[in-house]
């Protein structure tokens, strides 16, 4: 290789060493999407990228989805997944493979892989972590509606995190939740999973992972990638339709969370290697950052 080369490599290192500095000892909720874990491979990337960063002293905390890999397995079992508002519904078979899904497949898989780079890792069931409320669903009619066991999170028990994190244990989470009186299981969308959680403990960013490169004027388009957002222009992307589906809430958390303590937001892409480490150790980033 050539000095040339060399002293690339160096630079790009010496890039980092502001962000390294400042972020040690930070917790950063990272949210893995389910859209971004259909190739292990892929995600094998993203899960060395979180040993780095606790390597490098930050204190990641990872809520996972599953949303896709959840209507496969609906699929197979006969059922026909079918959401409201952007909620599944989960009658009371749905909720048995919600978990069965999230449990025995999904969680233990991150957990393994992180494990597999030297990471060290804790597989927690939501319902350990999240306080849940059962919540309705609005049709596009807006009538409020039954749907099933989803649930919305009203606190959090935050003792097994704390514990592992204070070990530098990566704690990794499903996004379930134990129902307030019952303490029956709810499935809770893990984007709103996620942001509850950074604003409990405070994190100083939250990361969603997701199948597009960022926010985009145009989903199609990744040539109109936004580098940079605030608040209110994202509700004006939200206002005018320039935001839709699964984005929508991603977003409207993101906002929730920015109110909240969290100090900025980040969407990137998941099937891109490095895109977390790129997103947080250079200047210009790759994907779409709100910040107040
Ligand atoms: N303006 C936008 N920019 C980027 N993605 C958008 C936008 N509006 C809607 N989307 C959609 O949001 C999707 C991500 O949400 P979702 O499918 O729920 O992912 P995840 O499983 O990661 O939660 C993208 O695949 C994209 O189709
Ligand atoms: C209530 C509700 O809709 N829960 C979600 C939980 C998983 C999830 O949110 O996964 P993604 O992040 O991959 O979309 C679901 O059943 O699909």
């Amino acid at each position: 290789m050539s000095i040339e080369a060399y002293t690339e490599k160096a630079a790009t290192l010496i890039e980092a060493l502001p962000y390294l500095q400042s972020f040690r000892g930070q917790t950063f909720l990272i949210k893995m999407g389910g859209s971004a874990m259909e190739n292990p491979e892929l995600v094998k990337k993203v899960m060395r990228d979180i040993v780095f960063l606790e390597v490098v002293g930050v204190n990641p905390v990872v809520v996972h989805g599953g949303g896709k890999a959840i209507s496969a397995a609906m699929k197979e079992a006969g059922l026909e997944a079918e959401f409201i508002g952007g909620f599944r519904v989960t009658t009371p078979e749905a909720i048995e493979i919600v978990e069965k899904t999230l449990s025995d497949t999904l969680n233990p898989g991150l957990v393994e892989m992180l494990r597999e780079f030297g990471g060290k890792a804790l597989g927690v069931p939501g319902t350990d972590v999240f306080i849940g409320e059962r919540i309705k669903g609005t049709t596009d009619t807006g009538e409020r509606v039954d749907i099933g066991r989803v649930g919305q999170v009203v606190g959090s028990q935050q003792e097994k995190m704390q514990e592992a994190l204070n070990a530098n244990i990566v704690p990794v989470i499903s996004p379930l939740a134990s129902e307030l009186g019952t303490g029956k299981p709810l499935n809770v969308n893990a984007d709103l999973a996620a942001a509850a959680l950074a604003k409990d403990l405070r994190a100083a960013k939250l990361i969603y992972l997701s199948d597009v490169p960022g926010l985009m004027k145009d989903p199609s388009d990744p040539d109109t990638l936004i580098p940079s957002i605030n608040p209110e222009q994202a509700q004006q992307l939200m206002a005018d339709g320039t935001i839709s589906g699964g984005m929508i809430p991603k977003i409207n958390s993101a906002l929730d969370a920015l109110k909240n303590g969290v100090e900025k937001v980040h969407f990137i892409d998941g099937r891109q290697a490095h895109s977390l480490l790129l997103e947080i150790f250079t200047k210009s980033g790759i994907g779409t950052e709100i910040t107040k």
